[in-house]
């Protein structure tokens, strides 16, 4: 499998945002998108998600499912978590698991490989923001999707929650996923290329 973007452009309520943006990332792979404040970094993970149209250029997915689009074959994870303050993880994950299909692991191994099991039935609004990030990466293990989007992944997560994050990705990456983020630190992560949005 084979993500290729080729002289990305977008433009965000009628200004241009970047232009010119090309890479490409193999199974295996994780591309960092790094950049300035406001570069475009949040920008390009949505037009990869579907979330945002593009003004110009192109992104094609060789190798995935034919019948399916890109973001249905994709995780993304947006540096909101996305969680509803009433439900629990348990709950959050379950309809996660639901809503994108090809259900992985369950919900509550999930919980405990994120080391949450023991907040699994607390309403996630009395969650701390490492721990609603922790919940938000747990969606990544409740369903099989082999391209994850995630844009500051390990923002609010202290170092031991760090290396968690580095080890499910690298073993999504052994797997033959593929990974881009967007990012101001390093991910702790093998195999990585950075990309740069906007200028130096
Ligand atoms: N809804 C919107 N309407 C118009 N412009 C927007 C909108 N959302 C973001 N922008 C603009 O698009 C540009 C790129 O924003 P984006 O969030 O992609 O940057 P970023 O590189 O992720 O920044 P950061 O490092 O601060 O997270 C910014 O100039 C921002 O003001």
């Amino acid at each position: 499998m084979r993500l290729v973007v080729e002289n990305l452009a977008c433009e965000r309520s009628g200004r241009p945002v970047f232009q010119g943006v090309s890479f490409a990332v193999d199974e295996g792979e994780a591309v960092a998108l790094v950049g300035r404040n406001g570069a475009g970094k949040s920008t390009t993970l949505q037009i990869l998600a579907g979330l945002l149209e593009p003004s110009g250029g192109s992104i094609l997915l060789d190798g995935g499912h034919d019948d399916r689009t890109l973001p249905e074959q994709a995780h993304y994870v947006g540096h909101r978590d996305a969680l509803k303050p009433a439900l629990t993880p348990h709950e959050a994950l379950g309809f996660w698991q639901a809503m994108l299909g090809e259900p992985a692991i369950d919900p509550d191994e999930a919980l405990d490989r994120l080391g949450l099991g023991h907040a699994a039935d607390l309403p996630c609004a009395y969650l701390s923001a490492g721990q609603r990030r922790r919940l938000a990466l747990a969606r990544l293990l409740v369903s099989d999707r082999p391209v994850w989007l995630l844009d500051e992944p390990t923002s609010a997560l202290d170092a031991a929650s760090q290396q968690l994050f580095a080890q499910i990705v690298n073993r999504h990456l052994e797997r033959g996923g593929l990974v881009v983020a967007a990012t101001h630190g390093p991910l702790g992560v093998r195999e990585t290329a950075s990309v740069r949005i906007g200028p130096a």
